[in-house]
């Protein structure tokens, strides 16, 4: 079928290319709901979204408009229904369906066009007396039927889809378009750790990512971590360049890999400068996703993994600090804390209990809490400058980056290219999808097609062709590589550090401020939640420039600190003056000495050797992909 005439094509790169074309569609449609009343709605789709309003001559319908934003519109998808015996059978989802058979009994040749529009709104909802904030998938059906033939009424549905294609892309990426920006198409290398938190991510990331994925028509590919630093030398070792985003699904120590894996590349600026990092929660921690949620004010329980998803999907980004260490004579970069005592004792001596999952946290805290212990060393550290209030944490958006990388294919290419993937979807594919009825033989073709929005729980998916999973790695690929040191623990490259190029040298040590005694922890936070229910920094931005350094000394009773670890939960266990026990303190670098190396040392989460570190912050090292644009 020939869905695109060349005049066709004409109007349609008018429409992406011209903003003042791009403003607006306007339609009429007819919703034929067999349990309402059939109403008649004007929908308008531009810029800010898509509004449906109904007709409202007797005014009993008033109020009843619903608009959905183009921030929540993630896709669309335009579908001709073939008809099938179960389609029949089943009569769609109930609601109505499209007639299989004309007056006569003949079958009826479908000759409409169907355009799904995939929105995931903000809902409230009061659950416990508590008020729940989550995003609902809802999908809005428009049937295009005004015409006689099958493929006019295509081409309608079609201009439409490539309108909210464009108005989607032009929001993300604030008028203009990846080919005018130089941005090349979207893809994401995704890396799954199939052990992380209690084993399920990839079944997780089947159910909830994917689906999200083929909505918005996001190609990924799918790479399955095989054992402990598989993400580390794949970002290390390989040509990243066809990707623009790299997600992992897993936990914090997998991002941990992934961030490293990309610092310790020879061209490691390239990389940072073109391509965005993003996770999707199915760790036992979850700090960073957690952390990310919180920064932008969106939902992150009760679907952490859905919110996730639509983050990989929006195409938003922005700076993220990242902590430069030193331990060993080694480097390696950090994106969430550093830890020394207490809460890396429970994180790591607590992994016995990982099938528990996050309750394996509460019950070895409570079991450290009986057996508490102190430790003896030195930390030293370099109070942040603070600068006007707000000047440092505020965090500005990346929506244009300059890209090096060329790409010859336009967007019209690419909205064409998926556009014929679409077509052609079984009927019994969306059977759970509320279809419509429109007015069968109407006297004349006025332009009355229909719509109906529902919130539908239950989907059907389908895959986009350019997908890949990679389920069996070459490793040959990863074992010469140009982008990286010969070696597989090639851990300190000749490359130029991250501080060496965005910060410089550390000031002199006059600086320093010196404390040495007994402790029961020292953690360094530079984001807010060191898990999900963690929010151990609650002063901590993304890309604020500040490392939080906690510091409990011994002597603190031990209902001062279950008050101190109960509250963390809520972000109320610092107080509000340091005291004789509880310190802290917003630096900028510190270096800590455990005497007689005691104790357990962590970064990210991770166990490292314990030994003296030092540790500095490099804001805006990284571009973290963020659930929506901030202003
Ligand atoms: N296929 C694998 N088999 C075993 N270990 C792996 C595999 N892939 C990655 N790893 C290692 O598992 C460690 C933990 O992974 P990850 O962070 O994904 O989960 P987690 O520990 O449950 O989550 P969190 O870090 O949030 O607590 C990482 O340090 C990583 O190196």
């Amino acid at each position: 079928m020939q869905i695109n005439s060349p005049r066709h094509e004409v109007e349609s790169q008018k429409l992406l290319y011209s903003s003042s074309a791009l403003s607006e569609l306007r339609d009429t449609f007819y919703s034929n709901s067999k349990k309402k009343k059939s109403s008649v709605f004007h929908v308008v789709l531009n810029s800010c979204g898509l509004l449906l309003q109904r007709n409202t001559t007797d005014n009993t319908g008033a109020g009843k408009d619903h608009f959905v934003p183009i921030s929540d519109i993630i896709g669309g998808r335009c579908v001709r229904l073939q008809r099938s015996p179960r389609f029949k059978s089943t009569g769609g989802c109930g609601v109505c369906t499209p007639s299989i058979s004309d007056k006569d009994g003949k079958p009826n040749e479908d000759e409409d066009a169907y355009l799904y529009v995939f929105a995931y709104i903000l809902k409230r909802q009061k659950r416990n007396m508590r008020n729940v904030v989550k995003r609902e998938r809802t999908v809005i059906t428009l049937r295009f039927r005004s015409f006689d033939s099958h493929e006019d009424n295509m081409r309608e549905a079609e201009k439409w889809y490539k309108t909210l294609k464009a108005h989607r892309e032009n929001y993300v990426l604030e008028g203009a378009t990846r080919c005018t920006l130089n941005i090349p198409p979207k893809r994401i290398l995704i890396l799954l750790n199939p052990k992380s938190g209690s084993g399920k991510a990839r079944e997780l990331f089947h159910r909830q990512v994917v689906p999200v994925l083929n909505e918005a028509e996001v190609p990924y590919d799918l790479y399955v971590t095989k054992h402990s630093n598989y993400a580390y030398d794949f970002v290390k070792k390989r040509d990243l360049s066809v990707w623009t985003e790299i997600a992992t699904v897993g936990g914090d120590g997998l991002f941990h890999e992934v961030v490293n894996g990309v610092l310790k590349r020879l061209d490691w600026e390239d990389v940072i400068e073109n391509i965005s990092l993003g996770i999707v929660p199915c760790g036992s921690g979850n700090g960073l996703a957690r952390s990310i949620a919180h920064c932008h004010e969106e939902p992150y329980d009760p679907k952490p993994i859905l919110g996730a998803a639509l983050t990989l999907v929006g195409g938003h980004s922005t700076p993220m600090d990242i902590v430069e260490i030193e331990v060993q004579d080694k480097v390696m970069y950090s994106f969430l804390s550093v830890g020394w005592g207490l809460i890396s004792d429970i994180d790591i001596e607590s992994e016995r209990l990982r099938p528990l999952g996050y309750q394996r946290f509460t019950i070895w805290t409570l079991h450290r809490l009986i057996n508490l212990r102190t430790y003896r060393g030195r930390i030293s550290y370099i109070p942040k400058e603070e600068t006007e209030p707000g000047a440092m944490s505020s965090p500005h958006e990346i929506s244009r980056s300059k890209r090096s990388l060329q790409h010859s294919i336009s967007l019209q290419e690419t909205l064409d290219k998926q556009y014929k993937s679409n077509d052609h979807i079984s009927s019994t594919e969306f059977e759970d999808v509320i279809s419509l009825e429109t007015l069968a033989n109407q006297s004349f073709r006025s332009r009355c097609d229909s719509w109906l929005s529902s919130g539908s729980r239950k989907s059907t998916y389908y895959s986009i062709a350019e997908s890949l999973y990679h389920s069996i790695s070459d490793t040959s690929e990863c074992s010469a590589s140009p982008y990286a040191e010969g070696t597989d623990d090639a851990d300190d490259p000749q490359c130029e550090r991250l501080s060496e190029k965005k910060v410089g040298p550390l000031p002199n040590s006059s600086k320093w401020i010196v404390e040495e005694g007994e402790f029961v922890m020292i953690h360094a936070a530079y984001q807010s939640h060191l898990g999900s229910d963690c929010f151990f920094a609650p002063q901590s931005k993304l890309n604020d420039g500040t490392i939080h350094l906690v510091i409990i000394y011994g002597g603190i009773s031990r209902s001062q600190l279950l008050n101190f670890l109960i509250n963390m939960s809520s972000g109320t266990h610092l107080p509000s003056q340091n005291n004789d026990f509880i310190k802290v303190v917003r630096v900028e670098a510190f270096h800590l000495t455990p005497h007689e190396n005691n104790g357990i040392l962590t970064v990210d989460g991770e166990r490292v050797k314990c030994s003296p570190l030092q540790a500095r912050i490099i804001p805006g090292a990284v571009k973290i992909m963020i659930p929506k644009k901030m202003h």
